[in-house]
């Protein structure tokens, strides 16, 4: 019986000396990239921990990286390089801690938030959505990952200055991998952007107008004896809100996020 074909030796040691050129000059570039980083923290202010964070400029990075991907390679292998990459960036200028809820599948939610914030980044598992978002209104270096689709409690109504400021994943492909929804929460951005997808906490009596087109239910739960809240998703402002679920209902900003990237299938 034949085994298996034997490599030429020679060819495959070109190979391997190809191969470690290249990560040479990928490791080359890295810490090239890295010499940026005392200017980046001088030109934006961020010695301030947690101070760092650009959500906008990442997605807007990320859909770039999409734009020009070919090859082999699966893009969500490449996403997760530049997700490393990036949250290591943001954390060498300005540390920061990610709070994940122990809520729903936390096994999940904490693969979806490390293949966002890499393993630079301090995590712990901490408490209901409710105190995570209680956290963050601490104060400090925190960022919060919130899953979505396990409320039991409306915890979207403890915003006060902290904000929805990015939804993962972002390149959003059925089945992909690290893709539990979830959502980021941080303290008041340095510079903030108008995100293109905005979030709403919507309050009122039970039996409250089910929202129609352009406007998504992100989470909803009913409080109090006959009230009822919903966390909802637009990309047509607060009008938008109100034309799908009608007037006389308590609607505050509570943030938002870039619109996914849907890969195509
Ligand atoms: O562009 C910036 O503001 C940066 O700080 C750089 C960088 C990056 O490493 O590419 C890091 C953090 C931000 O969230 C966005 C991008």
């Amino acid at each position: 019986m034949n085994g298996p074909a034997k490599a030429d030796p020679s060819r495959l040691a070109e190979l391997r000396a190809k191969i470690d050129a290249i990560d040479e000059s990928v490791h080359r570039l890295l810490m090239q990239r890295a010499t940026v980083i005392d200017e980046l923290i001088e030109v934006k202010g961020t010695a301030r921990n947690g101070a760092a964070f650009r959500p906008g400029r990442e997605a807007e990075m990320m859909r770039r990286l999409a734009g020009r991907h070919q090859g082999h390679l699966p893009l969500t292998a490449i996403e997760h390089l530049w997700r490393e990459i990036i949250s290591t960036f943001t954390a060498l200028q300005a540390p920061f801690a990610v709070h994940v809820a122990d809520e729903g599948d936390v096994v999940a939610a904490v693969e979806t938030a490390r293949f966002y914030f890499g393993f630079s980044v301090p995590m712990t598992i901490d408490g209901s959505s409710q105190d995570v978002i209680a956290a963050i209104e601490d104060g400090g270096d925190r960022l919060g990952i919130v899953p979505i689709g396990t409320a039991g409690r409306p915890w979207w109504q403890g915003f006060r200055s902290a904000q929805i400021v990015a939804r993962l994943p972002f390149f959003d492909a059925p089945g992909r991998p690290a893709g539990t929804p979830c959502l980021v929460v941080a303290p008041p951005l340095a510079d903030p952007v108008q995100p293109e997808v905005a979030c709403y906490c919507v309050d009122g009596l039970t039996g409250m107008a089910t929202p129609g087109d352009g406007v998504t239910v992100i989470a909803e739960a009913p409080y109090g004896a006959d009230r009822f809240s919903a966390l909802v998703a637009t990309t047509g402002g607060e009008d938008a809100v109100k034309a799908a679920m009608g007037d006389g209902l308590d609607i505050r900003p509570v943030g938002g996020y870039a619109a996914p990237f849907r890969l195509p299938s």
